[in-house]
């Protein structure tokens, strides 16, 4: 397929998800990173009618994106502590059939997670490429921000795993180093086998809890999150948003933790039409 194709993609999923999440008067919003992103500014921008609404960018680039278009952008941590944001885009790396997430392919993983969890909806635009069964299918790793002093530490512990070939992300000048993130951290990439979802788990398709090669996806991330050095993974999964709010409200164990998987996720096709991907 066309670059064109591929960007025309990303502008109609962008248009179809702001057209059906974004209230023309939120007043805090939250914008992700990436390409496809610039897109849902553009149409942002278009729809909105608050003169005063403020944007929450994930990093250097997410902030760029919003001053170009002559946004007001605003810095995660001076959001008063109870305020929550009307609604949050972003794009993915790889999207499975249960809205879990691959993220991080533009090394924004951390504040895309904060930001994700902050809003009263977390709404995910993707091009086709990005829409599969299960991840780590087209998409090849999982990317993770980790302390510079840790490196050795977590790509052994990762290996340990099941990772392959776990490898420090360099910037695209092999010769500068690795890329840092906007913390001053690094990126481990990790391949792992296919992920499953919960479903497979249950139907005895492996185990998903790496004793036999197989990893579910809130099991892997969870295991890598545990490891000392990790700030945060790149997988997005678990409830997050209103859904996740009532189940907790009744759930007087306490199983219900916080997630961070989009509500919704909107494809861009190939043949110019938008898939949409909603949370059951
Ligand atoms: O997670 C991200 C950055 O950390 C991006 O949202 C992801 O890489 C998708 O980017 P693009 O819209 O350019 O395909």
């Amino acid at each position: 397929m066309s670059d064109t194709t591929v960007e025309a993609a990303k502008r109609a999923a962008a248009q179809q998800a702001v057209k059906d999440h974004f209230d023309p008067n939120a007043t805090n919003v939250g914008i992700g990173s990436g390409t496809t992103i610039v897109y849902v500014v553009e149409a942002i921008k278009q729809a909105s009618t608050n003169p005063a609404i403020r944007f929450v960018p994930t990093g250097y680039q997410s902030r760029q994106v919003i001053v170009k278009a002559g946004l007001t952008p605003i810095a995660f941590d001076s959001l008063a502590e109870d305020t929550l944001l009307d609604v949050a885009f972003d794009g993915a790396d790889e999207v499975d059939i249960d809205l879990n997430c691959i993220k991080g392919g533009g090394a924004c993983l951390f504040q895309e997670k904060l930001v994700a969890q902050r809003a009263r909806k977390f709404v995910c635009v993707a091009d086709y490429r990005k829409k599969q069964d299960r991840l780590l299918t087209n998409w090849p790793t999982i990317p993770i921000e980790v302390a510079p002093i840790s490196v050795p530490v977590v790509l052994r512990a990762l290996k340990t795993l099941g990772s392959t070939e776990p490898k420090l992300r360099n910037t695209l000048l092999e010769k500068s180093g690795p890329l840092k993130t906007d913390q001053d951290f690094f990126i481990i990439d990790a391949p792992f086998k296919t992920l499953l979802v919960k479903e497979d788990v249950e139907s005895g398709k492996g185990k998903g809890d790496g004793s036999d090669g197989t990893w579910e996806v809130t099991q892997l991330s969870d295991a890598i999150k545990s490891l000392t050095g990790v700030l945060e993974v790149g997988i997005f999964s678990g409830l997050n948003g209103p859904d996740a709010e009532a189940l907790r409200a009744t759930d007087s164990r306490k199983t219900v933790t916080s997630g961070q998987k989009p509500i919704a996720v909107y494809f861009g096709m190939a043949d110019g039409s938008v898939e949409l991907r909603t949370a059951q």
